[in-house]
């Protein structure tokens, strides 16, 4: 497997706040890697310094073997990383298609390559179908998710991050968004990292993962040694409980 995305002794902050301290991850082609770790762990910022939303203070992201430094972020999207941000982000005011059609906008695709990988994810996910005409200001939590997720997937990135997609969802609608990550995933063979707070949904699906606690990786792993690892299980055993009840 080749490695897609590296990012080596990263640190990054908010005017005085230190929320990544020389971060260290990687995620190869294919792979599906989860991010955990209690609130104000650096998760959020992990992503926004990748995306390019914060610049780094210091340390490497290489993306697809391209060291990104110099890469400003409304270019990161063409050259194939993805981006769900917390809450979601999409154009209320736009119908379903429209929203659609702007996440197709980052890649200059063939005319038609467009439309071609529209009905295709209107077909992973058919709810979307349904609502194509809606203003997507008007759609239920969980529709509104699914579609920034498909948004997203429009400009065909190679490698897909999302953050917290299950936060203010129900659990049927959680189990729903988690079953196209998963089939994206094993079906289409994209490449994912998420973050998410339900660690034992997210230790399913993944196939390795990291756990970060003030901006630094603590424990990491394929997603089995993680789920027995006994500080993951401290942290994390009562939501492990929970959640396969
Ligand atoms: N815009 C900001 N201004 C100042 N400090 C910030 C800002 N955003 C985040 N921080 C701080 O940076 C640290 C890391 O925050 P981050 O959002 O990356 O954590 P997180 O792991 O995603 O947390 P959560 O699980 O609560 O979303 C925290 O201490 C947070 O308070």
């Amino acid at each position: 497997m080749s490695r897609l995305l590296e990012l080596s002794g990263l640190s990054a902050g908010y005017g005085g706040v230190r929320a990544l301290d020389g971060l260290d991850l990687h995620v190869d082609e294919g792979e599906f890697v989860v991010l955990l770790g209690p609130n104000g762990a650096g998760k959020t910022t992990t992503m926004k310094t990748v995306s390019g939303l914060l610049k780094p203070n210091s340390g490497r992201i290489t993306f697809a073997g391209r060291d990104l430094a110099k890469v400003p972020g409304w270019r990161r999207a063409g050259l194939g990383l993805g981006h769900v941000p917390e809450g979601r982000q999409i154009f209320p005011e736009h119908t379903v298609l429209e929203n659609l059609a702007l996440g197709g906008f980052p890649t200059r695709h063939r005319r038609g390559e467009n439309e071609r990988r529209r009905d295709e994810l209107l077909e992973i996910f058919p709810r979307l179908a349904e609502r194509s005409s809606q203003l997507a200001g008007t759609l239920s939590g969980g529709e509104a998710q699914m579609l920034a997720v498909a948004r997203a997937l429009m400009a065909g990135p190679r490698l897909l991050m999302l953050d917290e997609p299950s936060l203010g969802l129900a659990p049927l609608k959680v189990a729903e968004l988690f079953g196209y990550l998963k089939r994206l995933h094993a079906e289409h063979g994209l490449t994912i990292l998420l973050v998410e707070q339900q660690a034992g949904t997210a230790l399913r699906l993944a196939d390795r993962g990291y756990v970060l606690e003030r901006g630094r990786v603590v424990v990491e792993g394929t997603a089995a040694e993680l789920r027995d690892d006994p500080r993951v299980q401290a942290a994390y055993l009562g939501r492990l409980r929970q959640e396969s009840a």
